[in-house]
């Protein structure tokens, strides 16, 4: 493998990165990109490994003994220090980070998004470890703009909705709207990690990304994971089609989304990774604001390409209104819209994104498709146990 160069053209040392949360979905292909391209060695904690199975066996993998993976909940777990010890940088990954869960177990959201994040801040803090930690672009909350009139010209000015690292306030719902919760646990953990950088001398940096999707992403509802459980839109959506039932559209569809390959991202955080100097103490956004759609036009992009790829022609109504009451349950609350500003990332790091809304659909539910076309068929014709 040729010799890797930082932006500033001097090599790269390989590192150890203990990857917290590695078996999910941003870890898993974070992983792959660290394993084929670079010479970094990870230790990969999780308490789940499906997603990195292909990374892990057999043992005549190209990267095999570069990684490493340690069945572990860091929620009660006493080898998480050592880990962090041995390694030269940590990434965590940790969370619960579907917005079913927010307002209908905010205990283990919160528990999950802050509390459980402490020990890791804490056990770089005091060894000196430099720590990448992603939070998310939900620390945002609502738009400047949603709270002026609907027909005020302002709405339309970038300064009343594009979102700022270093200028944009953080707006969420009242404490009953329990949706925030992950918001509010997330930005505490930020503020934390910045105040540990600010008094302690902590090496950090924050990552908030605003919706990336790809393959892997959740699970498909009855195959990979419970059957009532409620993954992310992609997921969600992914699933209605794959067994020919309208898409819902959740409060009519009207909430806005930047969308964001994860392809794309990683490259984004593996320039965090490689260039330590021009990412530590920084709040980076990562996402593609050139890819906005209501959730509506999601639908239908999604059911256009969907048709185009599996070849099933589209329902002749693609799409059905449900409550965010009925969907989610009580304290359910929406982000309106969600555009990053990329000043910060283009100046420090020369990232951006590269790949279409269209495009990254494209490939996305081809993979979809392929993994999960035969399985669906197959539990559809299983007849229902009475
Ligand atoms: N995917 C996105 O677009 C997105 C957007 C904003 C923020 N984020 C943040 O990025 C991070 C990763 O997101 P993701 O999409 O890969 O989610 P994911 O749910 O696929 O991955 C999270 C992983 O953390 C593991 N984990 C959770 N609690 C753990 C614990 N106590 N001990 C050990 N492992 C534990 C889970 O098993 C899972 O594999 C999260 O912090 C999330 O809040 C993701
Ligand atoms: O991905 C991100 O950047 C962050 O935002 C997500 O939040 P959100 O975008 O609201 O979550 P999705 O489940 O992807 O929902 C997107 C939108 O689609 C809607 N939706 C979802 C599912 C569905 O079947 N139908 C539907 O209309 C939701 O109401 C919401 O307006 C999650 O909070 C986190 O994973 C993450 O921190």
């Amino acid at each position: 493998m040729a010799t890797r160069m930082d932006l500033d053209g001097k090599p790269i040392k390989p590192i150890t990165i203990c990857m917290i949360g590695a078996g999910g979905f941003i870890g898993s292909h974070l992983c792959e990109k660290l394993m084929s391209e670079t010479p970094h060695k990870v230790l990969a904690l999780d308490v789940y490994n499906d997603k990195i199975k292909h990374l892990l066996e057999p043992d005549s993998l190209p990267w095999a003994g570069r990684i490493e993976f340690h069945r572990i909940n860091i929620k009660h777990d006493s080898r998480l220090e050592g880990l962090i010890k041995m390694a030269d940088l940590t990434i965590n990954l940790a969370a619960i980070c579907t917005p079913a869960d927010y307002n209908t177990r905010p205990l283990d959201t919160i528990y999950s998004n802050f509390i459980d994040a402490l020990p890791v801040v804490k056990y770089c803090s005091e060894n000196n470890k430099r720590l990448i930690h992603f939070s998310t672009c939900e620390v945002y909350g609502k738009t400047i703009g949603c709270f002026l009139p609907k027909d005020s010209p302002l709405r339309q000015d970038p300064a009343y909705y594009v979102l700022k690292e270093d200028e944009s306030p953080c707006i969420f719902g009242p404490i009953e709207k329990q949706r925030w919760s992950y918001a509010c646990a997330k930005q505490l953990i930020e503020r934390l990690i910045y105040a540990e950088g600010a008094e302690n001398g902590l090496e950090f940096t924050i990552v908030r990304p605003f919706n990336w999707i790809g393959p892997r992403m959740d699970f498909i509802p009855g195959i990979d994971g419970p059957s009532e459980g409620v993954p992310r839109v992609l997921a969600c959506f992914s699933n209605n089609l794959l067994r020919g039932e309208p898409l819902k559209l959740v409060d009519g569809g009207q909430s806005q989304r930047t969308f964001v390959y994860i392809k794309d991202a990683i490259e984004a955080v593996m320039l965090m990774i490689e260039n330590p100097q021009r990412a530590n103490g920084h709040i980076f956004n990562v996402g593609n604001p050139n890819n906005e759609v209501t959730v509506r036009q999601l639908a239908e992009m999604m059911t256009e390409v969907y048709s185009k790829v599996s070849g099933v022609p589209a329902l002749e109504k693609p799409t059905v209104d449900v409550s965010s009451k009925e969907f989610y349950g009580e304290g359910y609350d929406d982000s309106d819209k969600r555009i990053p500003d990329m000043t910060i990332i283009n100046k420090q790091l020369g990232w951006n994104p590269k790949t279409s809304l269209w495009d990254l659909l494209e490939s996305t539910l081809t993979y979809q498709h392929r993994t999960y076309a035969e399985a669906i068929k197959k539990s559809m014709a299983k007849p229902v146990a009475s």
